[in-house]
């Protein structure tokens, strides 16, 4: 009998701590965390306002690195793997301040990412992908060509997360994704975390204060005082 071995966790956070160190002080946010990011899994993290939750995801998203600990994807050092790597081909980010690029149209912000990943669509053009998953999530022909400053606030949230979407990544992370939606568009989205993690096989990891949110992850984690942890989503 041979005996197989297990594949290591997309994303693992290991003895992970983190300070920031201002003139008069040092913040210690995050306190010697562990955890395992599965695929297939769609995770939602909780917890207060200031307790490190976009903390914490910048470090896993790789725009930072903690002050102690290792974060790992499938078991690799995301510094030996190197940050920029890991951005560009493994993990995509949801802002909530959504980055986009102003003086671009929404159609471009989402095929220069994929420009810039290197993302090619299985089948037809990057802009032709780019723009199903625009419509997908509710913005137009007419709005996706528009310049992103004549979008409002939500529209604006939905390129971002089209532009996450376009990038064929590993892992989804997203701070915030549906605090300026309206709760139809919200489900639509949640509805696309999940399809994300069940049938493509992505690990999704939203941060958030929405319990809509939460109730339709798969696990749901709570941040607090500078430690995480898990509870086990009751449906
Ligand atoms: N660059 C920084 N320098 C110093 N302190 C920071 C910095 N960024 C965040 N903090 C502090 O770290 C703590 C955690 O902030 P963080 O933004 O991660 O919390 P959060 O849980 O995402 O909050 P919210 O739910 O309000 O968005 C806060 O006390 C914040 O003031």
């Amino acid at each position: 009998m041979t005996s197989a071995t297990a594949a290591p966790p997309v994303l693992r956070l290991a003895g992970v701590s983190h300070t920031y160190s201002g003139q008069r002080r040092r913040t210690a946010v995050l306190k010697d965390i562990d955890y395992a990011f599965e695929r297939g899994t769609f995770y939602t993290i909780l917890g207060p306002s200031g307790s490190g939750k976009t903390t914490l995801l910048s470090l896993a998203s790789g725009l930072d690195t903690p002050t102690k600990g290792t974060i790992t994807f499938e078991g690799q050092d995301l510094t030996e793997l190197g940050l920029g790597r890991y951005r560009n081909q493994h993990a995509a980010t949801i802002f909530q301040q959504y980055n986009l690029l102003t003086y671009l149209t929404a159609l471009q912000n989402v095929t220069c990412a994929m420009e810039i990943t290197g993302t090619k669509p299985t089948t037809g053009s990057r802009k032709a992908r780019a723009l199903h998953l625009l419509e997908k999530i509710g913005l137009d022909k007419a709005m996706a060509t528009r310049n992103v400053l004549q979008l409002s606030g939500g529209q604006q949230q939905r390129v971002a997360i089209a532009r996450a979407l376009a990038c064929d990544v590993d892992i989804l992370f997203a701070d915030e994704p549906t605090g300026n939606l309206d709760e139809d568009t919200a489900a639509g989205i949640i509805g696309t975390f999940r399809e994300l993690a069940h049938e493509q096989d992505k690990c999704v990891v939203v941060v958030s204060h929405s319990q809509q949110l939460a109730a339709q992850s798969d696990r749901v984690l709570t941040l607090r005082k500078g430690k995480l942890t898990e509870q086990v989503n009751a449906r």
